[in-house]
């Protein structure tokens, strides 16, 4: 199949290149010309796992990139794989969308045959319906369900994992009105259907947006439960890591999600927790278990700090950490639990010596305004320092051992139960 793909970032470039892959012939659209030119070039504009070579197998055969949006015209199908950022009262803001949907009513209305529109992006119910489908009718002078089809198609794969979450998805979710979308949306899938074992979920417009929000809302929650239930555990002296070890045999609990610690970043849970929240309350309820999800991640850092204050005034000392990622495995700073760490330091007069295997630059361009010393390495981080923070469980940590030696007093807090105890270390976990 000819498919397009509005939003080339880390959705829609690793959508594009599977699908390549898959058999189908894809087109990605993208504002900015260095994305377009990467992609051209056989070029990965994003890093993940996998994708490089994607995109350099079938760049310039049946995958490329470009500025136009007429070239949807050549195309069946479109996904709308662009950005759904926080207003500043966390609400969904859509602008985004509404420019690419607008956009490309401009290039359909000059097309004489059906075209499927998806939209890919995180969207609050109502969206695809509310806004995106009126965008394009305005700008294309057509009427949904008539010249142009709707569907809503929601992404559930992971930064560091994107392609192979693609490639081998647990669940496919299509969501929309007329059977033909079902259809046309089968036949993108088909393919990767048949190679995994993934569920097909038909459902309606709606209903498809917000699994997407049930999805990321439950996990997030489910991340603070077994905070909420370690912070508990901190306060009886009990391995928390046990507890959840325990309970994660009972399959109706499982073990996945079960990490208690600093809590959880990145562009997505924070984002998708506060929209929906925000959607909730506009509709009229209040839900208080996202609330407090929220609550309980926003207060884990100030309880690592807290931990630090009992134990050492760090005023003047030189404080490492560990971790600038949001996650291991990513290059990705968003939301990161290191800026709540950092900032909680330097407000204590620390002077902060960060190191991450990774995103060290990533870090320092996307918080410019955060002044830190970076170090090549843990050990060069460690040396002297009055106190370390894990902020991030990168594997490497758990192997540091000597490294501590070099330190002024050997104080470890650990926000993500990464750092092996051992004798010479004074150890301070988060919640055990
Ligand atoms: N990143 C993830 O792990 C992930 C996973 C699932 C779902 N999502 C959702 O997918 C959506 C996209 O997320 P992302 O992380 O890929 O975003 P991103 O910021 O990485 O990429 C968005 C791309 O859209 C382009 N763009 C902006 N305006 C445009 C326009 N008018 N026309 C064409 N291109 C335009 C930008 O240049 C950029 O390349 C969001 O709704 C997000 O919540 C993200
Ligand atoms: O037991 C756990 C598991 C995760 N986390 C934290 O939770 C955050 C999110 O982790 P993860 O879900 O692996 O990363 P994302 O790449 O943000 O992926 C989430 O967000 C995406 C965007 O919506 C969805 O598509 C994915 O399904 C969903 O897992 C990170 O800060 C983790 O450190 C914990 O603290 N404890």
């Amino acid at each position: 199949m000819h498919v397009s793909i509005v939003g080339s970032g880390y959705v829609g470039t690793t959508v594009a290149a599977c699908l390549a892959d898959l058999g189908h012939d894809v087109t990605n659209v993208d504002v900015d010309e260095d994305i377009v030119a990467a992609i051209n070039d056989g070029e990965s504009p994003i890093h993940e796992p996998g994708l490089a070579d994607l995109v350099a197998e079938h760049a310039g055969d049946t995958l490329r990139a470009t500025t136009d949006y007429d070239a949807v015209r050549e195309t069946d199908v479109t996904f709308l794989a662009l950005p759904t950022p926080s207003e500043a009262d966390g609400a969904i803001d859509l602008a985004y969308m509404e420019a690419g949907a607008a956009s490309l009513g401009e290039a359909l209305a000059e097309k004489d045959d059906d075209h499927l529109v998806v939209v890919k992006s995180t969207v609050v119910p109502g969206s695809t319906e509310e806004v995106v489908a009126p965008a394009i009718e305005e700008a294309s002078g057509k009427t949904a369900g008539e010249g142009f089809h709707v569907a809503m198609n929601p992404e559930f794969l992971r930064m560091g994992t994107a392609v192979e979450d693609f490639l081998d998805p647990q669940k496919v979710v299509f969501g929309a009105r007329e059977p033909a979308a079902y259809d046309t949306l089968g036949d993108v899938f088909a393919p990767l259907v048949a190679e995994s074992d993934a569920a097909v979920v038909e459902t309606g417009l709606r209903e498809a947006e917000m699994i997407k929000y049930a999805n990321n809302g439950f996990l997030a929650a489910k991340v603070s439960l077994i905070n909420d239930i370690g912070n508990i555990c901190k306060e009886f002296d009990v391995d928390a890591y046990e507890v959840a070890d325990a309970i994660a045999l009972d399959d109706r609990i499982g073990g996945k999600f079960l990490r208690s610690g600093l809590g959880w970043g990145g562009s997505c849970f924070p984002k998708d927790t506060n929209a929906i929240i925000a959607a909730a309350r506009d509709a009229g309820y209040e839900p208080p278990v996202l609330e407090a999800a929220v609550e309980v991640n926003d207060l884990q850092p100030e309880r690592l700090l807290g931990l630090l204050d009992e134990r050492a005034d760090v005023a003047g000392e030189r404080v490492a950490v560990l971790g600038l990622s949001f996650k291991p495995g990513t290059d990705d700073v968003r939301k990161t639990r290191a800026v709540p760490v950092i900032e909680g330091l330097q407000e204590r007069g620390a002077e902060v010596v960060a190191y991450d295997p990774v995103a060290t630059e990533s870090f320092d361009e996307h918080y410019p305004d955060i002044e830190v010393e970076y170090a090549d390495s843990a050990a060069e981080a460690l040396e002297g320092a009055r106190a370390a923070v894990a902020v991030t469980d990168w594997d490497e940590f758990a192997a540091l051992d000597s490294e501590f030696d070099a330190m002024a007093t050997p104080l470890v807090l650990d926000g993500r139960h990464i750092i092996e105890r051992r004798d010479g270390i004074e150890y301070v976990g988060l919640t055990w």
